[in-house]
């Protein structure tokens, strides 16, 4: 479905002379799978719970960035990239780059994570858009000659080979798993939690936010947006994502929790933290919920995310704390406030993920020291785990999931993320039970058999 990147003179890089062009028309309903199962490069995915939903493929352009301006540097070239738009088409299919960043600037390209830069966007040559009025196709080309008749041109050839593509994928079989093993396992992270509630109970610190992960060994190839689309029915109350930047691993999930989203003047986001499993019956369930809400463990793990939320939007406009919520997954539930602010000027989403992230729900509090706490304790590569992943526009809207559920694979492996928050009152073998949940997502699309346990 990709076209070649790069082609017709397009600058993959933004530059001042470019011109961004793109075209889109109404296609009846088409299978994502099947569209996403067909690019090899530069595939992106990306589902809101409240309905968009995008896959595209192929780049149009790209931005990347590493170091600690990452953020400087991205709305810097954002702003040369989307400096001249003609777009023809429902604004539900106007530009939008697709991506994310890696979870610290000091990210190593290596390993699992060959092939993420500490940032990187991509600007689909083909997309999908579906919304709910309608799905679309859309084409974009970006380049010194760029032009409308390229585009017309290039959008009538994509329509054509999406009639070329099954309107239905068959539902593969999941790939079954031969081997797994933590890369930090139950006596080593239980004695790092153990270190961690130390520090905070002997000084300053005052949350952590610990994590492993999960190397699977996989019986067959994964099969990426087959897994996305089981996840669509397990996980419909989440986002789902896939940022693939090459053809080979790709960085996917079925995060629940919202970094921000931006809308004009319109900021959204959430504190969500604290944790409680499922209930068998309903009974057990409300059980769960109400040891959830009265637990003053867990509600001070939920206050420190809040409050921190609260101060880093006071800087940009009048914030609004909601409501306290329990957010119920399928497998898991969590303490949520939802937290907005109305901006008072004109600042751009990316702006507002860099202020955010990460949240004391992924980082820890204060955050330098979680953050070297982690550094000296995690002895694994986080690499996009808990890092900003979404969208954002020429207007500097967008939104932002927090890249957690997560999990990077390609071939016949797949590693798997799940961290807790840690606070003084935490004990170590709770922490190691209440992380197992968390894995299960995407474990559940990778198993054959059912767990018995
Ligand atoms: C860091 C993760 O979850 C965060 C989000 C919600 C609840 C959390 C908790 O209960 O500790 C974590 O802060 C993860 O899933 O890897």
């Amino acid at each position: 479905m990709n076209p070649p990147d790069g082609e017709a003179g397009a600058a993959l890089v933004p530059d001042a002379d470019a011109a961004l062009v793109s075209r889109s028309c109404e296609v009846s309903d088409v299978s994502f799978g099947s569209f996403l199962a067909a690019g090899d490069r530069h595939r992106i995915h990306w589902a809101a719970p409240d309905g968009l939903e995008v896959v595209g493929g192929g780049a149009a352009a790209r931005l990347t960035a590493d170091g600690p301006d990452r953020f400087e540097t991205l709305r810097r070239d954002a702003e040369t990239l989307f400096s001249v738009v003609d777009h023809e088409g429902p604004a539900a299919t106007r530009p939008r780059v697709f991506g994310g960043l890696a979870f610290g600037a000091d990210h190593d390209a290596a390993g699992v994570w060959e092939g993420f830069p500490a940032a990187a966007f991509t600007l689909p040559a083909v997309q999908l858009t579906r919304v709910d009025d309608g799905t679309y196709l859309t084409v974009t080309r970006y380049g010194p000659d760029a032009d409308a008749d390229g585009a017309e041109e290039a959008l009538a050839a994509a329509r054509d080979r999406l009639d070329d593509l099954p309107m239905m994928r068959a539902r593969g079989e999941k790939p079954g798993v031969v081997d797994t093993e933590w890369l930090v396992d139950r006596e080593e992270w239980t004695a790092q939690v153990a270190s961690v509630i130390d520090r905070i109970r002997g000084g300053d610190l005052r949350k952590v936010v610990l994590a492993t992960a999960l190397r699977v060994d996989l019986a067959e190839e994964i099969d990426i947006p087959d897994t996305l689309g089981r996840l669509r029915r397990t996980y419909p109350e989440c986002y789902r994502f896939l940022v693939q930047p090459t053809g080979g691993k790709g960085f996917f999930g079925p995060p629940p929790e919202r970094l921000v989203r931006r809308e004009g003047e319109v900021v959204e986001t959430e504190a969500l933290a604290g944790s409680m499993p499922r209930g068998d019956t309903p009974e057990a369930d409300a059980e769960y919920a109400r040891s959830l809400l009265e637990s003053d463990k867990l509600q001070h793990e939920q206050r420190l995310v809040v409050d921190t939320i609260c101060e880093q939007l006071d800087a940009f406009g009048t914030v609004g704390e909601g409501q306290q919520d329990v957010r119920k997954l399928t497998n898991i539930q969590h303490l949520q406030t939802p937290i907005n602010a109305v901006l008072d000027g004109d600042t751009h989403v990316l702006t507002l993920v860099e202020a955010l992230h990460p949240t004391p729900a992924v980082g820890g509090l204060p955050l330098d020291l979680a953050l070297s706490t982690i550094r000296e304790t995690e002895t694994w590569d986080r690499g996009w785990y808990a890092s900003p992943v979404g969208w954002f526009d020429a207007a500097g809207d967008g939104e932002f999931a927090v890249g957690i559920r997560s999990g990077v694979a390609g071939g016949r492996e797949a590693t798997l993320f799940a961290g807790n928050g840690i606070v003084g009152d935490s004990d170590p073998a709770d922490e190691w039970d209440e992380l197992q949940p968390k894995v299960r997502p995407i474990m559940d699309e990778l198993e054959r058999e059912a767990r018995t346990e």
